[in-house]
């Protein structure tokens, strides 16, 4: 059957640090996919090797269809939260967005406000992103990863570090995009931020990724 991901026995080391150990993965078009896992348990190299920004030292990617280092370099149509984004702290919110989207040039300034719209940004709002709270980034870095309307989704750690209310606004933002089908693949520290979202939920730990299961809820997320 069709994939919208695919990662195949991927293994990963930096020195002689193993971080991934033979991953799999499989994610169907408008599946939603959780990671949960430690601080530096990988999740973010993960991501990072499903969006051709790191090439993995074994193991094959292969996004709808095409093969990550071989049919494409850089996966086409996906957008990408992965560590908060840099952006021009000089610029309003919309600037930076008008500044991203000029690479494409795919929307035009109607559809990047109403992207912001979407993630609860005031788009003619004057205050410089320098200025900006933690959860407006996010929400800012949410708009850039889904305003070209692409429909696989990389979020890693979205809601981390926010308060409650923003925590809410960005989970109906991901759920709003699961009603639309969009293949959303996200992580967190804490599988109870996560698990409602998604359709399945993996562990990561010492490179290996596993199903969540009760067993490790027990295990390992014990407050
Ligand atoms: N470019 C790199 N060079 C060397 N080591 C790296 C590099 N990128 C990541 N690592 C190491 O790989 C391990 C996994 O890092 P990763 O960022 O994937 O963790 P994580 O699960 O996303 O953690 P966190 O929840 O803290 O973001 C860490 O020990 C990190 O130091």
């Amino acid at each position: 059957m069709y994939k919208d991901i695919v990662v195949k026995n991927v293994s990963q080391s930096f020195s002689r640090q193993t971080v991934l150990s033979n991953v799999n993965l499989e994610v169907e078009k408008g599946e939603t996919v959780g990671i949960v896992g430690a601080n530096g348990s990988g999740k973010s190299v993960l991501f990072k090797i499903i969006c051709g920004f790191i090439a993995p030292k074994q193991g094959e990617v292969y996004i709808r269809n095409q093969k990550l280092g071989k049919d494409i370099d850089f996966p086409a149509q996906v957008g990408v939260f992965i560590d908060t984004p840099g952006f021009i702290d000089l610029y309003t919110g919309l600037q930076n967005l008008q500044f991203l989207a000029a690479i494409n040039k795919k929307i035009d300034d109607q559809q990047i406000k109403k992207t912001m719209e979407q993630v609860g940004l005031n788009a003619n709002l004057k205050t410089k992103v320098k200025d900006y709270s933690l959860g407006m980034k996010q929400k800012l870095g949410i708009a850039q990863a889904i305003m070209e309307h692409q429909n696989i989704i990389i979020l890693d750690e979205p809601f981390n570090a926010l308060d409650y209310r923003t925590y809410q606004d960005m989970k109906a933002i991901v759920k709003q995009l699961k009603e639309k089908a969009y293949t959303i693949l996200l992580t967190s520290h804490n599988y109870e931020d996560i698990e409602e979202l998604c359709d399945r939920t993996y562990f990561i730990d010492e490179g290996k990724l596993t199903l969540l299961t009760e067993e490790i809820k027990e295990r390992y997320f014990q407050r």
